[in-house]
């Protein structure tokens, strides 16, 4: 065991430290991932978190109606022939991300999603000047809404990676672990 491994306790005791921490990667996209539960989307829920240089969060965002329109005036109802309906209203979890930022501007940030962004995320990420895109899915890549992203990241220069899940992130967070927080053992 490498002495970089073990940790002294108060009492002096050596006790060896947790190795299987979540990576960089995952802890951001699992931020996102806890975003989009913010969503009242019905039918697809979205999350974004922002990271800067020094791997801080600078912004999360998801997907949800404007500010001041609310949900009971305002239909989530889905498109149909005569109407566009939510998406007329809607405002995609990258965009509240990058409005909503904590910081002046997010030049040179990584964005983590939950979904590869539509073209009209994909040209707000751009002009926010964000150099990296890392997303979970791109389930939704066969609409027309979402083909012109890839070739306008490109053409800007801003990085496109899907993400490689390591594990499966479960977070424990009920009433029953008021009395006592779960330990995480492995
Ligand atoms: O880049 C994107 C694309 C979509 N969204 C949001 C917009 C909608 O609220 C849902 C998609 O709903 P569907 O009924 O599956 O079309 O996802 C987003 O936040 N970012
Ligand atoms: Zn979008």
């Amino acid at each position: 065991m490498a002495s970089r491994d073990v940790e002294q306790d108060e009492r002096g005791a050596k006790r060896q430290k947790r190795q299987n921490v979540i990576d960089w990667d995952t802890y951001f996209m699992a931020t996102a991932f806890l975003a989009r539960h913010r969503s009242k989307d019905p039918d697809y829920q979205v999350g974004a978190c922002i990271i800067n240089d020094d791997k801080k969060i600078v912004g999360t965002g998801y997907n949800g109606f404007p500010l001041g329109c609310s949900d009971d005036e305002f239909s989530w109802d889905k498109r149909t022939d005569e109407s566009r309906g939510k998406h007329d209203y809607v405002c995609h979890a990258e965009m509240n991300a990058i409005i909503f930022r904590n910081t002046t501007d997010v030049k040179g940030c990584t964005m983590y999603v939950t979904l590869f962004p539509c073209n009209e995320c994909a040209k707000i990420i751009i002009q926010s000047g964000i150099k990296k895109v890392i997303y979970f899915s791109d389930e939704k890549n066969d609409k027309p809404e979402f083909k012109a992203s890839k070739p306008m990241f490109i053409a800007a220069g801003v990085d496109i990676v899907q993400l490689e899940p390591k594990k499966k992130i479960e977070i424990v967070f009920s009433p029953e672990s008021l009395a006592k927080v779960p330990r995480i053992f492995n």
